[in-house]
């Protein structure tokens, strides 16, 4: 028996990292080993999803979390896609030490070449199959990324499972509307609404069998047909590392600001940062871990898990980003060079 994998794909922020959290944190008996790809070289999502590995690990077993480098999965790093999973299954999948991978791609990836890569390498076969491709969806910004970007479309096209997420940003005949979108574009996917990807996990880690079709529909193939290998235009990150910690008003205010600039399309921020407290640079408070969040003009910024990192982190990826002029900003909340 071939230990099954679950491909989960959507756009930037639509809610893929809440989903895999909620799965490693739910008491459904499923070990999971999560495979994460990032856009950006550095790695915050395989920092967040090892912080709540960790707490889970502490009282059931956890699976293990494994970071693909900066690529996509539907271009430049297919390959690793597919050497970390074999490196992950051992040759007899009996012997694995979970019950199912969870491959999260990144926000900027079509999962149709990952998917392809089960389909066609036999190898790869002997030890693991397919089993799901689970889209999330941002109810509130799907119009948008459909209208203004290659991926979103072929997210949707290949899901057999749609989470329609961020339900809880639009109103209720919105959400209606948009589900009846992701119907006509993928009549074959079952769709679900949800508030921070609150569906059943049984919906998301059941059984599906192998996936073996194409993308259906005219629309969604000629999405499929066009996207491989190919990105939004100008879509880039800028990855910013500071050692010691971030005064958190200031990057707030930064973000803000950046959010807003029509220079650019900041879509995505997301970072773990050590936070210095209040009480400015009082002796003896310990900086508090902090985690941001933005997805376009939202940011939200919360207590994280654990203790307060070494390094404060954060990733920006948008469109036409200038990468000298966020640097200049990031240095000057920071003292980073
Ligand atoms: N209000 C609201 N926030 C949500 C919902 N789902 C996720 N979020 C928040 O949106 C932000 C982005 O969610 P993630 O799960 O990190 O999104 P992602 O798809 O993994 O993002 P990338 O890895 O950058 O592609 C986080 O702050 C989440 O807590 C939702 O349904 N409603």
């Amino acid at each position: 028996m071939t230990v099954p994998v679950t491909l989960i794909a959507g756009f930037l922020g639509s809610g893929k990292t809440t989903l895999v959290r909620r799965i490693l944190a739910g008491s459904h008996g499923v070990r999971c080993a999560v495979i994460v790809n990032e856009f950006g070289e550095v790695g915050i999502d395989g920092d967040l999803l090892q912080r709540a590995n960790v707490k889970r690990a502490d009282s059931q077993g956890g699976g293990a979390v494994v970071e693909l480098a900066n690529g996509c999965i539907c271009c430049e790093i297919q390959d690793d896609l597919r050497t970390t999973l074999l490196g992950l299954v051992p040759e007899d999948p009996a012997r694995a030490p979970f019950d199912r991978v969870l491959v999260e791609a990144s926000g900027a990836a079509s999962p149709g070449p990952a998917a392809q890569t089960f389909l066609i390498d036999g190898v790869l076969q002997a030890r693991v199959h397919l089993d799901g491709i689970v889209a999330l969806v941002h109810a509130g910004l799907i119009d948008h990324l459909l209208r203004e970007t290659a991926e979103a479309e072929a997210q949707i096209a290949y899901a057999d499972r749609i989470v329609l997420n961020h339900a809880d940003r639009v109103e209720a005949e919105e959400a209606e509307r948009v589900a009846g979108l992701m119907r006509s574009l993928n009549p074959l996917a079952d769709v679900r609404t949800a508030v921070r990807a609150e569906v059943p996990l049984d919906w998301v880690l059941g059984q599906k069998g192998a996936v073996e079709r194409e993308p259906p529909g005219p629309r969604v193939t000629r999405a499929a047909d066009r996207e491989v290998a190919r990105h939004t235009k100008g879509l880039g990150s800028v990855s910013l590392v500071a050692k010691g910690a971030v005064d958190v008003d200031a990057l707030v205010i930064w973000l803000e600001f950046l959010a807003k600039r029509r220079s650019h399309e900041l879509m995505r921020a997301k970072g773990v940062v050590a936070a210095r407290s209040r009480q400015g640079g009082q002796q003896g408070v310990p900086p508090r871990c902090l985690e941001i969040q933005g997805v376009y003009r939202w940011l939200e910024v919360t207590d994280g898990e654990g203790e307060a990192p070494e390094r404060s982190q954060l990733v920006l990826i948008g469109r036409d980003l200038d990468e000298a002029e966020i640097r200049r900003g990031w240095a000057a909340i920071t003292g980073a060079g």
